[in-house]
């Protein structure tokens, strides 16, 4: 078995992260920790001239000193993917597509494409996976997810945290040996969909969570909400990806779900306790800077849920508050009486 970062031929594996946010900068972190090459995209050229200089992205996660040597930001997306094996994705979902709208449908001929995004394609309702599979033509054997509790935050600061690899076992095998390290553990699903549509619940459930903070409601309240979330993606999950031997209560889908609704990092969770608490969207995401994917996902989730004619209470309730503009009062008193 070839070491940890090392093709069988024992060169470095050349992968390219396309994003510069916080969750971009975490995976290049813990993946510039073992013997691979990094081609780093974003959008900003400064961001880019400042991370050459001083091995920091000045936005995001700026504390946690990059290991320069094995990455080379670059703003050229093109030359970024041909020079990589793995390409994986990092954009919020909400811009993936622009992004890709520069790219030829051949450019993922022969990579292995892994996404890290937790949010739906919003013009087509579906997962990133199905959208770059149908648009790139990328056998379905060559995609995969990185999901799990995993708050950027806490990998920067090198906290004991556990992903899991969604798709082809013997690919996902392969990645997850060029992700471990000292304080990551990694583990493969087949899984694919599920595990993803269980990460885009979860951060609606968790934009639930903060809304329900927002309006006071207590611990006990919570705990029913987020009981009743589990039961909701599972109904959903069982509906529109039946499989078996899925384990609701494995890291990738409780874990997820248990760390977006009470981390205090949780982006989606202080969006919805803003707006539990009077704020507007707009304002918001403006005070938070960073991207609430739950904002986005709920729009298409709920589309999708009616197409599978699953009942899903929390989806609706977030979904009437954020886009029917129905006050998040109204919403969680009607979702009060729906809880179990
Ligand atoms: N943060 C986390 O802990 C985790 C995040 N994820 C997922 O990772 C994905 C990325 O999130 P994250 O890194 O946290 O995002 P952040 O909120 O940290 O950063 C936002 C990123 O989006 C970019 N962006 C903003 N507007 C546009 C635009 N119009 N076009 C292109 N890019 C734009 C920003 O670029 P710029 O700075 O140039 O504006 C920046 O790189 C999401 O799907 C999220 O769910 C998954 C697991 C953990
Ligand atoms: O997915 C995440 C942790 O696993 C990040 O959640 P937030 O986007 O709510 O911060």
């Amino acid at each position: 078995m070839a070491a940890f970062g090392f093709s069988d031929s024992g060169a470095p594996v050349r992968i390219a992260v396309l994003g510069g946010g916080s969750w971009a900068t975490a995976i290049v972190k813990m993946l510039s920790e073992n013997n691979v090459r990094i081609n780093w995209w974003m959008r900003s050229k400064d961001d880019i001239d400042f991370i050459r200089k001083n091995h920091r992205n000045p936005r995001y996660l700026s504390s946690a000193l990059l290991n320069i040597d094995k990455i080379t930001p670059l703003n050229d997306l093109k030359a970024v993917i041909a020079d990589s094996k793995y390409i994986i994705l990092v954009v919020p979902s909400a811009f993936i597509t622009d992004v890709f709208d520069k790219l030829d449908p051949s450019s993922f001929k022969d990579k292995i494409i892994v996404s890290a995004i937790k949010g739906m394609i919003l013009e087509e309702n579906v997962l990133v996976t199905e959208y770059v599979e149908k648009k790139f033509n990328v056998p379905h054997d060559k995609l995969l997810t990185i999901a799990g509790p995993c708050h950027a935050e806490e990998v920067a600061q090198e906290r004991q945290a556990y992903l899991t690899i969604g798709g082809d076992e013997d690919e996902g095998d392969k990645f997850a040996r060029l992700m471990r390290g000292h304080y990551i553990k990694c583990r493969t699903n087949p899984d694919l969909n599920g595990i993803q549509y269980c990460a885009v619940i979860k951060n609606v459930v968790a934009v639930a969570c903060g809304m329900a903070r927002g309006l006071s409601y207590g611990d006990n309240f919570q705990a029913v909400l987020v009981s009743n979330a589990v039961q909701e993606a599972k109904r959903f999950l069982d509906k529109a990806y039946p499989l078996e031997e899925r384990d609701i209560n494995a890291s990738a889908y409780l874990g997820d779900l248990l760390v977006t609704s009470y981390s205090q990092f949780s982006r989606n969770r202080t969006f919805g306790n803003m707006v539990g608490r009077g704020y507007t969207v707009k304002s918001a995401q403006i005070e938070m800077g960073m991207v609430a994917e739950g904002y986005y996902a709920v729009k298409g989730l709920y589309d999708v849920t009616k197409k599978y004619k699953v009942d899903m209470p929390i989806i609706k309730a977030v979904y009437n508050t954020l886009y029917e503009k129905i006050s998040p009062a109204i919403e969680f008193r009607i979702l009060k009486d729906a809880l179990q």
